[in-house]
């Protein structure tokens, strides 16, 4: 009978506290978690405007806004369009853009030559939000795959990416990107040796403060798949890029990697993609303690839009939560195409 009565709601009810009380020895967890005040007292990261760069993508042309099938919500740009992006960003206080071009296939070779045109179609982006918009800060890519008529980040020969020659042309194309006014050079080829290329070359042509934020560990990932659209060279890619970016499947040569772009002279190390990585993100700011950024890239971005889109995900908490996720596993800032509608969000509050 007695047994009976303690397995009824009433009974287990009565019983719980006590028994429980037993098990936790008055440690509860709960007790932070009560209420809202007191949530954000003990909330450890936070996510600021001040953590966001914004990738934007670059064409030729004035006026033109070519929205990119693949990422919805994001456009191309001919650099006035870019400009007036630059200064809406610098209202919403975000610190720094990311820019990357679209050319047109008259532009594009086996050798990438046109990274070395010193008025290309990146470096004009560069000078005219420069001019306009000064106090926002621009990162440029010098990889040659916009500038490559295969889509390869380097010189193709006989099937082979080969490495000093892209080192040689990336290191040129740096000095030209830092004299139209780039205040960061981010490579993201992963050629060996770019990184103290580029620092002695930007150094020899004057630019001393000139920063590097290298793509230290870039994966051979199937997230980029947008991004290529958007610039234009996923019909181009033969192959893939497993002979130079890093295998998914390791971590140890990830932070070696790293290791040799800190000895290089690297500023700032970047993790792309982002999210699949966090755990390299956590090994790299606390073995080098350099300022750290993820890159969300082009696939993160587009798989949060489709699954908002078709009403499986609240597309805007989901956003914020895989941002604050990188604030978490130790990056100083992300690289990210939500950048804008993330930093509304931040201004509404309530994050
Ligand atoms: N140098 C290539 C480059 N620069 C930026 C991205 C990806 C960015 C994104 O997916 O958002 C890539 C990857 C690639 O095409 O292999």
């Amino acid at each position: 009978m007695g047994e009976d009565k303690k397995n009824t709601a009433a009974g287990l009810k009565a019983a719980a506290a006590s028994d429980v009380d037993q098990i936790t020895g008055h440690r509860r967890m709960r007790r932070t978690r009560i209420a809202e005040w007191s949530r954000r007292l003990t909330r450890e990261t936070r996510l600021t405007v001040d953590d966001l760069i914004w990738p934007i993508f670059i064409i030729p042309g004035t006026n033109v806004l070519e929205p990119i099938d693949a990422m919805p919500g994001v456009s191309r740009m001919s650099v006035d369009k870019a400009v007036e992006a630059a200064k809406m960003a610098a209202d919403l206080g975000i610190p720094a853009l990311a820019t990357f071009p679209n050319v047109e296939m008259e532009h594009r070779d086996q050798t990438g030559s046109y990274a070395l045109e010193a008025d290309n179609l990146i470096n004009r982006a560069t000078r005219a939000i420069k001019k306009e918009v000064p106090q926002i800060g621009i990162i440029t890519d010098v990889a040659l795959d916009p500038f490559t008529d295969h889509g390869h980040d380097g010189v193709l020969r006989n099937g082979e990416i080969v490495n000093d020659e892209t080192v040689r042309i990336i290191a040129a194309a740096a000095v030209h990107q830092a004299d139209a006014g780039a205040d960061i050079i981010a490579p993201s080829d992963m050629m060996d040796g770019r990184i103290g290329a580029i620092r002695q070359a930007l150094d020899a042509a004057g630019h001393q403060s000139v920063g590097i934020m290298s793509y230290a560990t870039k994966f051979a990932s199937a997230l980029y798949g947008p991004y290529r659209e958007a610039i234009g060279t996923s019909g181009l890619l033969k192959g893939d890029k497993r002979t130079y970016y890093l295998d998914p499947a390791n971590a140890t040569e990830a932070i070696r990697d790293a290791g040799l772009d800190v000895e290089e002279g690297a500023d700032m190390l970047m993790v792309k993609p982002g999210l699949t990585y966090l755990d390299i993100c956590r090994a790299l700011k606390d073995t080098y303690g350099l300022p750290v950024f993820a890159y969300q890239v082009s696939g993160e971005y587009s798989m949060v839009k489709a699954g908002a889109a078709a009403g499986y995900i609240d597309g805007e908490r989901v956003m914020m939560e895989k941002l604050l996720a990188f604030k978490r596993a130790g990056c100083d800032g992300v690289l990210t195409y939500f950048a804008p509608e993330a930093a509304r969000q931040l201004a509404k509050g309530g994050w």
